[in-house]
């Protein structure tokens, strides 16, 4: 990935940053960059992650995955919430093709969107994709056990078609060993939202027959770059512009993809950015966007709102055609002399500068193609910014404690045991008004 930090500067945008604090916030990633080199050297937790393209075992996702597909295989149906859906979500969405077995996500509980979504597969030729690190998100576990007697009462035998992903002990793991199930591990030290890079991300990909390696040459090509300057590395840049605007105010961060195939790579983002940084009363929030759609949604807000958001841009470099037709509306005759690529850079392009000339900070982030390589790339490079970023914050960017306590309550609430926190939600503040 390539980025372009010229709209952050304080010559273009308030919040901005000054070319002279640049060069001394340069010297901080320098020191960042020790440490994380320092890591990925130790292999610590966390900083383990950015090893991932030397470490993924292609091969032997590849050996797991032929035992639960065919010629016919229609769909590959994950069950897994958090960074143990959303890296797979990212990569099947951006690659998928109608020819490409459906890969769907089940990382909500939602009953009616879950019945909807079953009744619609044929489970004779789906594949059960089974991912959780712990092994006990009661989420994953719960959807799992539906899943499993759907397949049943459909007299469909779901140990034939179901691969499991997750750590070296827990209950998934009981129920892999028992069944004879085909299993792959998640990688010592790699915290979820940084393990697409991973088996927990690659399975489904592989189901739907995409370039695992291309992806991890993509990274591996992205690890290259990690020099110890923010002006030699994108990815340091990235991470190392979005810390500087919020301590200057951009407290949101609204990540907006140029692509319909990248929606989903903005709500990996998200988690990667929220519970990566979201510690100590500190962080920026992410905001999912998607362009063109979201100017007619968001981009009021952007230009005219509170001075508290910093717009990050994925743009595609080639983008496919598709000519629009001419036509006789007078007022719209400009389009019939080009294609739809065309309109979408134009509009990108076009809201980069509104953006600007508002003197509101955005930042360019350019991939090549929406392919396994780019893809890798951009993943793998989202990833090290944040760990630069985790690094200029000060915060544990591998740890997130503060998502236990609604799982305490949410236990407690279902007779899992006793917990303070169950007994708190009975205690809600409540001022109603009711129609
Ligand atoms: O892979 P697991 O252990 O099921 O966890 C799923 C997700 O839940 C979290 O632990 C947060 O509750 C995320 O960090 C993680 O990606």
């Amino acid at each position: 990935m390539n980025v372009d930090i010229g709209n952050a500067l304080s010559a273009v945008a308030a919040p901005g940053i000054s070319r002279a604090a640049l060069e001394r916030l340069d010297e901080q990633v320098a020191d960042a960059h020790e440490r994380i080199d320092a890591g990925m050297e130790a292999g610590e937790h966390g900083y383990a992650a950015l090893n991932l393209p030397n470490r993924t075992d292609t091969d032997e996702i590849q050996v797991a995955v032929d035992r639960v597909t065919g010629p016919d295989t229609s769909a590959v149906l994950t069950v897994g919430i958090g960074g143990s859906a959303l890296g797979a979500a990212t990569i099947t969405d951006a690659l998928n093709d109608a020819d490409d077995p459906e890969a769907i996500y089940l990382d909500n509980v939602d009953p009616d969107w879950l019945s909807a979504t079953l009744d619609r597969l044929d489970l004779e030729t789906t594949v059960l994709n089974v991912v959780s690190r712990s092994g006990t998100t009661a989420e994953t576990l719960a959807n799992f056990l539906v899943v499993r007697e759907t397949f049943e009462e459909a007299g469909v035998d779901w140990t034939e078609r179901t691969i499991v992903t997750t750590g070296d002990g827990g209950p998934l793991r009981e129920l892999a060993e028992r069944h004879n199930l085909p299993s792959l591990a998640v990688p010592d030290g790699v915290p979820g939202r940084f393990s697409a890079l991973s088996a927990v991300g690659l399975v489904a990909a592989a189901v739907c027959g995409h370039d695992l390696d291309a992806l991890l040459r993509g990274a591996a090509a992205e690890a290259e770059t990690l020099t110890g300057s923010l002006f030699e590395c994108p990815a340091y840049a990235y991470g190392a512009v979005t810390y500087a605007l919020d301590a200057r105010g951009a407290s949101t961060n609204a990540m907006m993809p140029y692509a319909e195939s990248l929606e989903t790579y903005a709500e990996w983002f998200a988690q990667l950015w929220a519970e990566s940084l979201g510690k100590d009363d500190l962080g920026q929030t992410p905001v999912r966007a998607l362009g063109v759609t979201d100017q007619h949604s968001q981009l009021q807000l952007y230009r005219a709102g509170p001075r508290d958001k910093l717009v990050t841009f994925v743009t595609v470099q080639e983008t496919a055609a598709r000519p629009i037709p001419d036509t006789d509306v007078d007022d719209l005759s400009y389009l019939g002399d080009a294609s739809l690529g065309d309109l979408l850079d134009a509009e990108f392009e076009a809201t980069e500068a509104s953006l600007a000339a508002a003197g509101r900070p955005n930042v360019r982030v350019e991939i090549d193609r929406v392919d396994e390589f780019e893809l890798g790339g951009l993943l793998y490079g989202m990833e090290v910014a944040c760990v630069l970023a985790g690094e200029l914050y000060g915060v544990n960017t591998f740890e997130q404690p503060a998502v236990e306590w609604a799982k305490k309550a949410t236990r407690g609430l279902l007779g899992g045991g006793e917990f303070a926190e169950a007994e708190a939600v009975a205690e809600k503040t409540e001022l109603r008004v009711e129609r």
